[in-house]
């Protein structure tokens, strides 16, 4: 069983911003999803864990080993998936995935072909090859990405958000793929959509501001707002009166008309009926509460 352990986790950058705060999460095997709006601090916090930037403060615990101070071992047993992987070099898929696994350490030719081979098959991109990865799609890309990722066969994989762009085919796909990448491994998924944590990652987190919010399993979440999310279909006009009286934590527009969900402990109004909460509705019950205190 892998460890991941972030303790006391924080860093500013030079502009003063403070994209993470104290940040402490414990992570094991499986796919752990980090939940947070734009601006969060996400990808600040996967950087700093893939060792592309040090905390101001704070220890990265990897099965033990201080991953701050010791950057060598966390690039041998970590897969990157970065929320912009950059240019794509006008080279084959196999050509490119070939010199990645030579920086990554694969020195010994054939049985380097033969991880990138394999690779390519994992991911579906066997048959495409011999093509140039700039003519891939964004979904092929970022299949491309996680291969990449998987060179060396890490322990800790960290994709960021890596459906963002995606149509809803290729989306399923892409998650499809992680989700058959296995549960022997550490897997963090960072992402703005609830669905996606919602439907592969047994552990989750949510990040504001920096900080993280809540951690736990998305079923726990769920079930401890049961009783308590209610849904009304109002005139859009009223929404604004609405919003005085009622804590409102979503609003969706079905067929023109418009869906309230709110918090209560006990029916608002006899026109309201009880729902069996979602996710989504602990997502912005919780980020609602943070607009509260703030
Ligand atoms: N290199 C940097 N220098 C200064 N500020 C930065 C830098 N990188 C990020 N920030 C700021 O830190 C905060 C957190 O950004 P971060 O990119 O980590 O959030 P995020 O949750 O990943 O959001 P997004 O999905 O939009 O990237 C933001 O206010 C951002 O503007």
């Amino acid at each position: 069983m892998n460890k991941l352990s972030l303790k006391n986790i924080s860093k500013t950058y030079s502009n003063g911003v403070k994209a993470i705060e104290k940040v402490n999460l414990d992570i094991s095997n499986g796919m752990f999803g980090l939940l947070g709006p734009n601006g969060a601090g996400k990808s600040s916090l996967m950087k700093t864990i893939a060792g592309l930037q040090r905390p101001d403060s704070g220890s990265i615990l990897l099965n033990e080993v201080d991953i701050v101070a010791d950057n060598d071992f966390v690039k041998k047993q970590l897969g990157f998936l970065p929320q912009d992987f950059g240019v794509y070099p006008k080279i084959s898929a196999y050509s490119l995935l070939n010199h990645l696994a030579t920086l990554k350490g694969l020195l010994d030719s054939s049985a380097r072909k033969e991880q990138v081979l394999a690779l390519l098959d994992k991911v579906n991109l066997y048959q495409q090859r011999n093509k140039d990865v700039y003519t891939f799609s964004g979904g092929m890309r970022q299949r491309f990405g996680i291969a990449q990722a998987l060179l060396g066969n890490p322990q800790l994989i960290i994709v960021d958000e890596p459906t963002a762009g995606l149509d809803p085919e290729e989306r399923n796909r892409f998650n499809n793929l992680l989700s058959e990448i296995g549960e022997d491994i550490v897997i963090i998924l960072s992402t703005h959509l609830v669905e996606d944590v919602k439907n592969l990652c047994p552990n989750m987190a949510v990040m504001h501001k920096g900080k993280v919010i809540a951690q736990g399993k998305p079923s726990h979440f769920v079930s401890s707002l049961a009783g308590t999310v209610w849904k009304k279909t109002i005139d859009k006009k009223a929404k604004t009166e609405y919003e005085q009286h009622f804590n409102i934590i979503s609003t969706t527009l079905v067929e023109g008309k418009l869906s309230i969900h709110v918090y209560a402990e006990e029916r608002p109004d006899s026109h309201f009926e009880v729902l069996a909460p979602t996710l989504e509705d602990y997502y912005f019950y919780i980020m609602n509460q943070q607009k509260q205190v703030a």
